[in-house]
């Protein structure tokens, strides 16, 4: 069971006698004690003597430890689900959806515990961690609605015979979750999967681990049953070893493109992207502005569908670039807990690296920076050993570049210039990806004849990075294999089976 808070060791007792309408959790004050695993209704540890340190990144101080789960661990929650499944499968759509929605309920009663712990392990603001809730809790709820219109078709055939297909759930299924959306991820991948009456073991990814746990519990007190949700916590040898058990039948993947290519079975891989975004001279520039900055800079960057090669045309290239690159620094960095924050910290020190170091190789090939992309020290001293950088737009990007061409996966947005719109659609379209694209323009007629010709799963016109769960969202090319959300991920969480029914005698051909 989820209780508020009591296995959190804040850092203060003043901390502690907050009441839920005030800040429950300061930042650097947080330690999680309890276990991070999950099945057969209870937390549970992993591999005996194996532990690793799991970071706050607003501060750089470890928060927990994380038990990686070996063969055995892995074993136990797949048995788990796999009893779950027996009944489960068997409730009706209604039955079901009443114990989600019951889940989406206590989801909205601890919105602000969830974002909190969301933030003190993942590093984004307070305001981004919300509204991830309240999409995880969106979700629950669609799915809760669908299950009980799953149904099949009726076909006539001759003689008052018919057949009729029924959708019919897959068993296990396994949900792997990369770091940037870790509740929300859990929740997208667990609704429809439960929904159509399977029952699923989900690994978070290692870096943020601590709120799939929090799930589980919310389902199991919602009154799913033992062993529905289940959570094993490890890398990528306990990612393997539940995808490759024989006993789950379908793997959801969010992760890279280098990860999802190792998945293999029936998969929704949901990888990375470079995706585009046009912006036209007829484009009304306020809102193209506002749009490349959703496009770049929500959750400090560190979102798959990012629009990250920002084509602006000639003519209010200059007049676009400032205003981008003026709002940029107005970003307020800092304590991700704090209300007034806009950017909090990147993920992991690692990672961090990784993305000041595309910056470094941007410079190499030729590129200006023309905002940010230096490392970013918050004044509070207990935010010193956090993860923080400025945003940074680059100039003078060419599209052979390593900026351009590559998924950095921080706050660094690339801006080109160009001429026509047959051209930009050409180099738009020229990557090996294809997750999302974006285009501003004022004319109607344009924006719809560029999108035809974008090829990604996802594409926005006048607006960027917006996800409501009731509409398909996935990739093109590299950048993935089905959809999450709307209602074909139905589709991709049960199997057609077909009936046939004979209603008069068998005429049987070897006979006579
Ligand atoms: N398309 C989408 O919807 C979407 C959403 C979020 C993130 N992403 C992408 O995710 C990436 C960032 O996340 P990340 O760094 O956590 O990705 P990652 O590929 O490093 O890890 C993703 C998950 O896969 C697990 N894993 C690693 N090796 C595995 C294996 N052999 N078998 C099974 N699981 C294994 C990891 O432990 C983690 O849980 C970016 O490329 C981003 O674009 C895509
Ligand atoms: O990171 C990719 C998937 C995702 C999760 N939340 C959001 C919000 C906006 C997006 O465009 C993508 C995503």
């Amino acid at each position: 069971m989820l209780r508020r808070l009591s296995h959190y060791h804040r850092g203060t007792a003043a901390a502690a006698r907050l009441s839920a309408a005030f800040r429950c959790v300061s930042t650097g004050s947080l330690t999680i004690t309890e276990p991070l695993n999950f099945w057969a209704g209870q937390r549970k540890p992993g591999q005996k003597g194996h532990k690793e340190h799991v970071y706050e990144p607003a501060t750089g101080r470890i928060l927990c430890h994380l038990e990686p789960c070996g063969a055995a661990e892995v074993n136990q929650a797949v048995e788990a689900a796999k009893k779950a499944f027996i009944n489960w499968s068997k409730l009706s759509g209604m039955e079901r959806g009443r114990v989600m929605i019951e889940a989406a309920h206590l989801i909205e009663g601890k919105r602000e515990e969830i974002a909190e712990m969301e933030v003190v392990n993942n590093g984004k603001s307070i305001t981004e961690a919300r509204l991830d809730v309240d999409s995880a809790r969106l979700c629950i709820e669609y799915y809760a609605g669908l299950a009980s219109t799953l149904a099949g078709q009726h076909v006539q055939l001759p003689g008052g015979s018919f057949a009729y297909t029924c959708r019919e759930p897959l068993g296990v299924c396994a949900g792997i979750g990369a770091w940037n959306y870790p509740f929300q991820i859990a929740a997208w991948k667990s609704a429809p999967a439960l929904a159509c009456g399977n029952s699923m073991v989900f690994k978070p990814s290692p870096v943020t681990p601590v709120t799939a746990a929090m799930l589980a519990e919310i389902y199991a007190k919602a009154g799913a049953p033992e062993g529905l949700f289940n959570v094993v916590q490890g890398g990528q040898e306990t990612g393997s070893l539940l995808c490759q058990h024989p006993d789950v039948a379908k793997v959801s993947f969010t992760g890279s493109v280098p990860t999802g290519r190792k998945v293999l079975k029936p998969v929704t891989l949901e990888l990375g992207g470079k995706s585009p975004l046009l912006i036209f001279k007829d484009s009304d520039l306020e809102n193209a502005v506002k749009g490349a900055l959703m496009a770049n800079f929500l959750s400090q960057g560190q979102v798959c569908s990012n629009g990250t090669r920002v084509f602006v045309q000639r003519d209010i290239f200059p007049e676009f670039v400032s205003e981008v690159v003026k709002r940029t620094q107005a970003i307020e960095i800092g304590d991700p807990l704090l209300e007034s924050t806009r950017m909090g910290a990147l993920v992991s020190r690692s990672h961090l690296h990784k993305v000041l170091g595309f910056v470094e190789q941007a410079k190499k090939e030729g590129a200006t920076v023309l905002c940010g992309g230096e490392p970013f020290v918050p004044s509070h001293p207990k935010l010193r050993g956090g993860f923080y950088m400025t945003p940074c737009v680059l100039g003078d990007c060419r599209d052979e570049m390593t900026c351009v061409k590559e998924e950095i996966f921080g706050p660094v947005m690339s801006v080109l210039s160009f001429e026509t719109e047959e051209e930009v659609l050409r180099r738009a379209n020229d990557t090996t990806m294809g997750l999302a694209a974006g285009v501003f323009t004022r004319d109607v007629r344009r924006a719809h004849r560029v999108v035809e010709q974008l090829k990604a799963g996802s594409c926005f016109i006048n607006n960027y990075n917006i996800t409501p769960v009731e509409v398909p969202f996935g990739g093109f090319k590299t950048s993935g294999i089905g959809r999450e959300n709307g209602q074909v991920t139905l589709e991709y969480y049960t199997q057609l089976k077909t009936v046939y029914v004979e209603m008069g005698d068998v005429e049987n051909c070897t006979l006579d």
